[in-house]
């Protein structure tokens, strides 16, 4: 049922062999642009309007109750409750681990620099709720942020019709878990504008959301567009959009298990892309007969199948697994499994890739929840110069650069001769004035 691509014989420049998704980031920047715009100039009116245009529902006042939030936790489920205590405490242990020290270079004697990481100060966490809900991603959001010591934070979800146009019970209830209590019922775009932006939340103006310094999180095409037309009015981290997972694979792996995999993160989106690498035929054949059994008997069998048949999802065929690695390398998937023999050998040979699953009992899905990595990771090609979501995106590392005298004497005339051939001479003369014998 996948659309199939022969690459044995050579593999010609697979960047361009699978088309991400159906629309471009960019044509939504455009798309959403009048949006962000009206945020900007009208604030909540704008947002309202937005959420009832897109969401269906807006609330009168957009900052969720402290009593709801708690009322969400009082109401959990405890099976819930307790899977998600698990997920915090192994996402805690990962992440604990993260966080770097400052750091002392003596350059020279008497001459230091000092990389001192300081937490950005407040930070909009994004929690899509369109066709999925995602109390996980609270979890992947908050976490790193809090083990960074941002001060601030605060989580923003669409509002839900079937919870009075709350976000939905089982991400505020996360949120209470991790001690969130500032909380915005808004989702999409014009979410990522309120929190760039700033604005009123209730219809006097009386109450207000202030603007953050930075913004994570993953969302569908139009809150990854948001992210990158905001870009510069705060920070943002890499930009996670519509759901990727890629597989290589040889004879040695399970087509029930590859299926399965293929399918779970095509569960997430009509737009999600389900990629297959592999040198063999046969798993390949046998992966698309298991396709079909196992799309017709899952939950969200239309939105999987449109994933599924859409040009950004296939199999690619590869000569043997070292022009697989190129594939995969040239694709940058979010999500990468290797289900070969000696499935480490080949993880560690991969440049390019969101996180890396190895072996068979490493899915996608375990690292969505509870494998203690972060599930918000690169998509759409940005795993070629970007890192998932870790404690270290919630950093600023400043340089403090401390010289006594005799060590600045020491290098004046050098700085002088940089700054005389910038024909910079204010510069240099910054530093001679310093030492008269320079004069
Ligand atoms: N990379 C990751 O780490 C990660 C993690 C979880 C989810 N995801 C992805 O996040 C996405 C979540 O998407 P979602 O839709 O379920 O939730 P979402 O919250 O991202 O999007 C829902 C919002 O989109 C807005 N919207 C809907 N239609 C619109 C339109 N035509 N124009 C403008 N705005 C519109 C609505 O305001 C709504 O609130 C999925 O693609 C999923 O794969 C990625
Ligand atoms: N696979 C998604 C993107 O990494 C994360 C997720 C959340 N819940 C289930 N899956
Ligand atoms: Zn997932």
């Amino acid at each position: 049922m996948l659309n199939r691509i022969d690459l044995r014989g050579g593999v010609p420049d697979p960047r361009d062999l699978l088309p991400r998704a159906q629309l471009d980031v960019s044509v939504a920047v455009e798309q959403i642009r009048p949006l962000v715009t009206a945020v900007r100039e009208h604030g909540y009116s704008a947002v309202r309007e937005a959420s009832e245009r897109f969401d269906g529902v807006a609330p009168e006042v957009l900052r969720v109750p402290v009593e709801a939030i708690a009322a969400a936790e009082s109401t959990l489920d405890p099976q819930v409750r307790a899977a998600l205590l698990e997920a915090i405490a192994r996402v805690r242990k990962v992440h604990a681990d993260q966080r770097r020290t400052d750091h002392t270079t003596t350059v020279v004697p008497g001459g230091t620099v000092t990389e001192r990481w300081v937490p950005v100060d407040r930070v909009g966490l994004y929690v899509p709720g369109g066709l999925a809900m995602y109390p996980s991603t609270v979890v992947m959001n908050v976490v790193p942020a809090q083990a960074a010591g941002v001060r601030s934070l605060v989580v923003a979800s669409p509002p839900q019709k079937d919870n009075d146009g709350l976000p939905d019970a089982r991400v505020l209830a996360a949120c209470a878990l991790l001690g969130v209590d500032e909380v915005y019922a808004v989702g999409g775009a014009q979410a990522v504008a309120m929190l760039a932006y700033g604005c009123a939340v209730d219809a006097a103006g009386s109450a207000h959301c202030a603007p953050v310094d930075m913004i994570t999180g993953p969302g569908n095409i139009w809150v990854t567009a948001a992210k990158r037309l905001l870009r510069g009015v705060v920070g943002i981290d890499a930009e996670a959009g519509p759901t990727e997972i890629a597989i290589l694979a040889d004879d040695s792996a399970d087509p029930v298990h590859v299926a399965a995999d293929l399918i779970s993160q095509a569960e997430h989106d009509p737009l999600a892309a389900s990629v297959l690498v592999t040198p063999s035929v046969a798993l390949a054949d046998a992966v698309d007969r298991e396709l079909v059994r196992q799309v017709s008997a899952t939950k969200h069998t239309e939105r999987v199948d449109t994933a599924l048949r859409g040009p950004q999802s296939g199999i690619v065929l590869v000569d043997d697994l070292a022009a697989g690695l190129r594939v995969v390398d040239a694709y940058a998937a979010e999500h990468l499994e290797i289900q070969t023999v000696d499935a480490r050998e080949w993880a560690m040979r991969v440049r390019n890739a969101g996180a890396i699953f190895v072996g068979a009992y490493s899915p996608v899905s375990l690292g969505d929840y509870c494998a203690g990595s972060n599930h918000v990771l690169p998509t759409g090609g940005c795993a070629r110069h970007s890192s998932g979501l870790s404690v270290q995106s919630f950093l600023r590392g400043i340089h403090l650069v401390e010289y006594t005298e005799a060590a600045l004497r020491e290098v004046a005339p050098h700085v002088v001769t940089l700054a005389t051939v910038e024909d910079l001479p204010a510069h240099g003369q910054a530093v001679s004035l310093r030492f008269p014998e320079m004069s």
